[in-house]
């Protein structure tokens, strides 16, 4: 099986925060393989450079000669290229053994610059590129990220991170035609020694797993963000700037306790959502309405429980995760963060009036999974940038279950699903007549479909469960 592979071309940095080992470090916490080529080799620490040694052109030729011919490298990323020969290296290995994409920090316009396919330039460096341009709004982003464009990359990041009296951290993207602001939250810590090359090797770790260039854009904003933020208040080193944890996701849920790993979308396949009216009108508990569905063949659970007060509610939960657990089944917990958190669920449901999945990913961490409601194409985008796991779209059909909902027909789960980069489960009004003709709407992303009243408000949960299984399964297989 290949392995995504970025050959990173970069100087070492003896404090490991940056240079080649924060993108050895990026690029493993990422998935990807990652080969180096070292430039330079620095003496450096938390108060900054003490010195640079650069290695000799001619054993840069050797190292790139002896990677680029055996290893079968994706993406070259590079960082520090201190002389205009080792560039002129560079490009004329390029151009004896071609990568699908090249990502540059690109502090000069060289002949590397035009070949690249995207460069990320912070503002400093955007301006001096620029022949020392002010650049002080979003507006004059988009207009170095435009200037910068025409130089040769195919996309240009240019990165607000530095610029000042702001909450967010706003990114400028640009593809020739479109700019894209990417936000983030703005992390106070003095722990940020490496983010300019750690977003370039984990852009490029992304788009040698096969993500678009946007997509590899976003994933790799959200894993800067969350290693600053897990990193925040650790020390190390007495200088200003200290590095941060690249491995972060190691000392997080789920895999320091054993739970369930990564979410994996055809978990949406059969989606059966509780209701504790529903319950009590059949005489079940959550806990046997939750393993009745799993005996029917629920793939994955949500427990929405809006009439319950929170202490018989963690007290479900907490059951409910261990009936979970034991059949490999993932369980969600509608709206409440609190709870989820107190009972280890495997992630969160919000919906557009909740708290906002951006919010839930600070609070859960990057291992759970969250789902976000949403009706429109517009909202499919923002809770794909939240960092959310899959969508739920609907109703798609009338339903009593939710008061208020409006019914958005296949018409409205189709804008959503074309328009989503995330997987969607539909949602709304689906039963045993209905399923059949959601699922064979055939688009890629569309998943499942969740049900509540279908499941729950029947005698016999599993063998309304099991039904509704085989009548999906009829018209689509769950690999
Ligand atoms: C899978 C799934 N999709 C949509 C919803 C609805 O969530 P929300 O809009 O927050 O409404 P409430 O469920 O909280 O009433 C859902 N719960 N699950
Ligand atoms: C929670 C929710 N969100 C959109 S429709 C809906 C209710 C779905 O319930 P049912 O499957 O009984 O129609
Ligand atoms: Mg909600």
């Amino acid at each position: 099986m290949p392995w995504p592979h970025v050959l990173t071309v970069a100087g070492s940095d003896s404090s490991a925060g940056a240079g080649i080992q924060a993108d050895v470090k990026a690029c493993a916490a990422l998935g990807a393989y990652c080969s180096s080529v070292i430039t330079a080799v620095t003496a450096q620490n938390t108060a900054g450079v003490q010195g640079v040694h650069l290695v000799p052109e001619e054993l840069i030729r050797e190292q790139l000669q002896s990677v680029l011919s055996d290893m079968s490298v994706d993406v070259v990323k590079t960082g520090m290229l201190p002389s205009a020969g080792i560039i002129k290296i560079l490009c004329e290995s390029l151009q004896k053994f071609p990568v699908k994409a090249t990502v540059t920090i690109a502090l000069s316009r060289d002949g590397l610059f035009a070949m690249a396919d995207i460069v990320t330039p912070n503002v400093k460096e955007a301006s001096k590129l620029l022949g020392g341009v002010s650049l002080h709004t979003i507006a004059d982003m988009r207009d170095a990220a435009e200037s910068i464009y025409k130089f040769g990359p195919r996309y240009v990041l240019v990165k607000g991170g530095d610029m000042p009296d702001s909450s967010e951290a706003i990114d400028v993207f640009y593809d020739g035609k479109e700019f894209v602001e990417f936000r983030g939250h703005r992390i106070k810590t003095r722990n940020t020694h490496g983010t300019g090359c750690t977003l370039a090797s984990s852009i490029a770790a992304e788009l040698a797993k096969g993500s678009s260039m946007l997509n590899a854009v976003q994933v790799a904003k959200n894993f800067v963000e969350s290693a600053l933020h897990h990193s925040k208040d650790l020390v190390i080193g007495n200088g200003p700037q200290g590095p941060f944890d690249h491995l972060f996701r190691l000392k997080c849920p789920p895999y320091n306790i054993g739970s369930q790993q990564r979410f994996n979308p055809d978990s949406l396949f059969l989606y059966a959502v509780t209701d504790s009216r529903m319950n009590k009108r059949w005489g079940h508990s959550i806990e046997d309405a939750v393993k009745a569905a799993i005996e029917g063949g629920a793939t994955i659970v949500q427990l929405r429980e809006k009439d319950i007060e929170s202490r018989p509610f963690l007290e479900a939960a907490k059951a409910c995760m261990e009936i979970c657990r034991s059949s490999g089944v993932p369980l969600l917990i509608n709206d409440r963060v609190d709870i989820a958190l107190a009972c280890n669920a495997d992630g969160v449901h919000v919906g557009q009036s909740d708290i906002s999945a951006r919010e839930v990913r600070e609070l859960l961490g990057p291992g759970k999974i969250i789902g976000v409601s949403c009706k429109t194409p517009a909202q499919a985008e923002q809770a794909w940038r939240d960092g959310a796991d899959y969508l739920g779209c609907g109703g798609v059909f009338p339903t009593t279950t939710k008061a208020n909902n409006p019914t958005l027909g296949f018409e409205g789960l189709k804008a959503v699903c074309l328009a989503s980069k995330l997987p969607v489960v539909a949602i709304g009004g689906i039963n045993a007549t209905n399923a059949g003709s959601v699922m064979e709407l055939d688009f890629p992303n569309l998943k499942g479909v969740a049900v509540v009243s279908a499941l729950f408000d029947r005698e016999c949960v599993s063998s309304e469960t099991r039904n509704l299984r085989s009548i999906l399964a009829s018209v689509r297989c769950l690999a």
